[in-house]
């Protein structure tokens, strides 16, 4: 039986996803020859003096990763996911290494090209979260509210699979078999997920081309940011907008400790803690993140429209 290319099913699926969560996938181009080009996907439209929330993925990671918290998050309100350079479907960006630094100026070249500046409520995980505090606090402007879903934290948060990955084992976080990355999604997850072979293969080879790249970002991270997290993120303390941080309890790559951690140095900040919930919030618990997600933003700004729920008509 010909199944066809092993990444195809996935592209299928990935596909009839966004289509399914109400999102529509686009291309920016940064430059003037567009060999630059941002892909994402967006949700809604911007409302004048309605924040738009936009979606920062983590290492080897991408926006269609987004899917399950956005297809909870109410239709009115505008939604972005982006893939970050060397990332997903996003090209032409491509360093000679990486540094978090380096992703937020290019995050903020996509927001001026979009147009996007205040208000916005940047939503980061893992990695991305990194890159949204350091944001943050080098553009204030462009920020109302973040959320932070278990960002790189400090050595008294490392876990024995952070430690693996600083004496160079990257198929933790970087798989090149099915068994890896079923490993790897295993430990990160508290959900008995079924995990098929075709579905493996697939993953493994639609991230194919971009895993030297990937491999790349990480070594660069290791070398040049993660020994000075700590000094750092003393930065944290000018963050001046409102911080919402969510953690799962059975975090296996960085322990839940780090909650109390950004609570610390972030002044403006509430954390909340999910039980049953490793790292990869977005699969134990897609809906209880999308309603602390909205919870918080109506918190903290009211909105002017008037909402219309189909069991008031
Ligand atoms: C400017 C100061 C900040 C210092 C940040 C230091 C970065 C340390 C790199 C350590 C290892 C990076 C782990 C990222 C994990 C991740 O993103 O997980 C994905 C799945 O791979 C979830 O979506």
């Amino acid at each position: 039986m010909s199944i066809g290319k092993p990444g195809l099913h996935n592209v299928i699926i990935s596909k009839f996803n966004t289509y399914l969560a109400g999102l529509q996938k686009r291309s920016l181009s940064i430059d003037a020859n567009g060999t630059s080009m941002f892909s994402y996907c967006e949700k809604g439209k911007k409302i004048h003096g309605q924040p738009t929330i936009v979606f920062i993925h983590g290492l080897s990671s991408n926006k269609e990763t987004w899917l399950p918290i956005v297809k909870n998050i109410p239709d009115d309100y505008h939604c972005i996911t982006v893939d970050l350079p060397a990332h997903g479907e996003t090209v032409g960006m491509k360093e000679e290494f990486y540094t978090i630094d380096k992703f937020v100026e290019k995050l903020k070249l996509f927001f001026d090209k979009m147009n996007l500046v205040k208000p916005m409520f940047i939503i980061g995980a893992s990695m991305g979260g990194a890159v949204v505090s350091m944001f943050a606090i080098k553009y204030p402007n462009y920020v109302s509210l973040i959320c932070l879903l278990a960002p790189p934290a400090d050595e008294k948060c490392e876990t024995a699979r952070i430690k693996q990955l600083r004496q160079g084992n990257y198929e933790v976080l970087l798989p090149e078999t099915t068994e890896q990355l079923s490993d790897m999604i295993r430990s990160l997850t508290i959900k008995p997920i079924w995990l098929p072979e075709l579905f493996l293969n697939g993953f493994l080879h639609l991230r194919l081309p971009l895993l030297e790249e990937h491999t790349n970002v990480l070594r660069s991270l290791l070398e040049y940011d993660y020994p000075y997290l700590d000094q750092r993120y003393q930065e944290l303390k000018q963050i001046s907008c409102p911080t919402l941080i969510l953690w799962g309890r059975e975090d296996q790559l960085f322990t839940v400790d780090g909650a109390h951690y950004f609570s610390q140095l972030i002044p403006k900040s509430e954390a909340i803690i999910f039980d049953d919930c490793g790292h990869f919030m977005a699969i134990d618990k897609p809906v209880e993140v999308a309603d602390s997600i909205v919870t918080f933003l109506n918190h903290h700004c009211s909105r002017q429209v008037n909402r219309v729920y189909s069991h008031e008509i």
